[in-house]
């Protein structure tokens, strides 16, 4: 099984990926960027913005994809990953192409590997609003609200043209609300 946890920055991942390491001590629980030591490096360039161009920023992210996909989640294919973020951020997130030349360039670095769980949580942009005035913002999150509300909606976009197994769950609930909602998805009922 391949779950991904999905959301724009603040949507609450980390959040949910802690109570999920209580809950599944036996899963593999990884990220992108930075789920593998090539990863780590690749993580530093692209998140303090040391790319002027935005292609050469996609393609910062798409090799530390390949590099996990070929040691994290090919290797584990048969135990449970949950990985904080996937290929779905990887098409959002890389807004200057489209999605359909974003899909096929990801499948590229994936492997045409693809979750067999995704689970969005989705903000409303006041509550975006609201947590990113709680936090020290990293150079993407400077892009600011109307920037990830956008990602917001190619994430939805994506997940439906890639056609995966998904739940989309509203950000601003509880906390164990949305815990349960997980666990009950990943659980298949
Ligand atoms: N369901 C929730 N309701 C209210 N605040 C939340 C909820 N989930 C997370 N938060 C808060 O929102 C902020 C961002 O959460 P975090 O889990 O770090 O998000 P992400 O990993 O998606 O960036 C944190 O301050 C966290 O405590
Ligand atoms: C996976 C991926 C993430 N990103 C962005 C989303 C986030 O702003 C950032 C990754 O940060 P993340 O690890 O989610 O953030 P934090 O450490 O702040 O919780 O990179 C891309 O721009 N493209 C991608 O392909």
């Amino acid at each position: 099984m391949y779950v991904v946890i999905e959301g724009i920055d603040t949507a609450g991942k980390s959040t949910q990926l802690e109570l999920l390491k209580e809950k599944l001590p036996y899963a593999i629980f990884t990220k992108e960027p930075g789920g593998t030591p090539l990863g780590i490096k690749l993580r530093t360039m692209a998140l303090n913005g040391e790319a002027k161009s935005k292609i050469a920023e996609m393609f910062l992210f798409m090799a530390d994809r390949a590099e996990h996909i070929e040691e994290v989640i090919k290797k584990y294919k048969n135990d449970t990953i949950i990985s904080d973020r996937s290929m779905i951020s990887g098409i959002a997130y890389a807004s200057a192409l489209s999605i359909d030349e974003l899909i096929n360039l990801n499948l590229i670095a994936t492997n045409n590997t693809l979750p067999s769980h995704v689970i969005l949580l989705e903000l409303t942009p006041n509550e975006l609003k609201f947590r990113l005035s709680q936090k020290e913002n990293d150079s993407i999150e400077l892009r600011g609200i109307d920037y990830l509300i956008n990602i917001q909606n190619r994430m939805k976009e994506t997940i439906k043209r890639l056609n995966i197994n998904h739940i989309i769950i509203d950000a601003s609930l509880k906390i164990e609300e949305i815990e349960k909602k997980i666990e009950d998805f990943i659980n298949g009922e």
